[in-house]
């Protein structure tokens, strides 16, 4: 595969180390410009983000990637399960119940392969992201951590996490993370991987890394400094505060807050994030899926090549078939 010029400059950043030697390089005058300047070829990094990501990380991908799935299988227990529906709404839950939803290393393979699933799904509009039976996900299965807690096994399931949460926020998706119980650790690193965050009461979004002698490792920490800035991610992770609704709203984090369970199943919370997330998937599939193209590019890219982005998704819309109904049918947005 070949990449533009700010693809490199992307994939050389997220070589472990080369971040630091990254900020020197462009803490000196004007080197940021010689930047934007090597961002020559705009449009064949849009493309390739909007074709969908298949590594984030240089060496995630090929044999070494094959290794870590291997390792990562050798921990059983639990699934992954996806649903998609008619309605262009797909339904993903984290399913290991006994554990409170924790993710074994093989449901970390099988969350990879509905990923992929979901990024062959032109039909599709909208994912919901849930935990089985009334809770969220309590983050990495503890087991497994003990099994795999010297340093380079960590940074190899690390970066396969880090992958595939990053995949599924690009999605050509509206996403929403439905928070029934408690988020915790990876668990609240993986509805930062969502566009959205629905809460029901008595749910809590907490990164409990700090308690655990870790930082967020599955791009958590970057994605929550987006949604809430970096003061109220600070004080997240610095006092792995609990979160609960009511804070959710007031920082940003959560998006709503639904009524929740009536019987304990969690039927009724899904079908409030249904309808909530309906009010923004109603329409064609081309037409949803182009605008969450245009805001990844937008909250990913410098601004040159997410222009150029843009208009290649404009393209893509301007006289097909919803456009031309709209404009047959003469439409008034009063
Ligand atoms: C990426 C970095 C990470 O994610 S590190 C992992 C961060 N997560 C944690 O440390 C969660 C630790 N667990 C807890 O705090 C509690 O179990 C929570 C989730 C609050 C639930 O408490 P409570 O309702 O009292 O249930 P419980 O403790 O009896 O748990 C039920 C069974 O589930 C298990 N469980 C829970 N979390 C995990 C986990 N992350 N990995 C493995 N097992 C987990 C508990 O051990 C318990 O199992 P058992 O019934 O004792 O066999």
């Amino acid at each position: 595969m070949v990449l533009s010029a700010a693809g490199q400059h992307l994939l050389r950043v997220s070589r472990p180390g080369a971040w630091g030697q990254h900020l020197l390089r462009v803490s000196r005058p004007g080197a940021w410009g010689h930047h934007l300047l090597r961002v020559s070829r705009p449009g064949a990094w849009g493309q390739h983000l909007l074709r969908g990501i298949g590594s984030v990380s240089t060496t995630a991908k090929g044999f070494q990637e094959k290794e870590i799935r291997e390792k990562l299988q050798a921990f059983p227990g639990g699934s992954i399960d996806l649903v998609k529906q008619e309605s262009g709404i797909a339904v993903l839950t984290v399913n290991n119940p006994a554990r409170m939803n924790a993710f074994s290393g093989s449901m970390m393979v099988e969350l990879e392969e509905r990923v992929s699933q979901l990024e062959e799904w032109t039909e599709g509009k909208g994912l919901i992201v849930q935990g089985a039976a009334g809770t969220f996900c309590s983050g990495s299965d503890l087991n497994v951590v003990r099994d795999i807690s010297n340093p380079q096994d960590g940074m190899k399931m690390c970066m396969f996490m880090q992958n595939v949460l990053t995949r599924l926020l690009r999605l050509p998706l509206l996403s929403v993370a439905l928070v029934e119980g408690s988020a915790l650790g990876g668990g609240a690193e993986l509805t930062t991987a969502c566009d959205f965050r629905l809460m029901v009461p008595g749910g809590m979004i907490r990164f409990v890394h700090k308690h655990m002698g870790l930082v967020p490792g599955w791009g958590g920490a970057a994605r929550l400094v987006r949604i809430v800035g970096s003061q109220n991610a600070l004080k997240m992770l610095g006092g792995a505060l609990k979160v609960d609704p009511e804070m959710g709203l007031q920082i940003g984090l959560a998006d709503g807050v639904l009524e929740g369970s009536l019987d304990g199943s969690g039927a009724n919370a899904l079908l409030e994030a249904e309808q909530w997330l309906g009010c923004y998937t109603t329409g064609p599939a081309s037409v949803i899926r182009a605008i969450k193209n245009v805001v990844v590019s937008g909250r990913e890219l410098p601004l040159e090549v997410a222009l150029r982005t843009e208009r290649d998704v404009f393209g893509t819309v301007w006289g097909g078939p919803a456009n031309l109904q709209a404009l047959a049918s003469k439409a008034k947005h009063k």
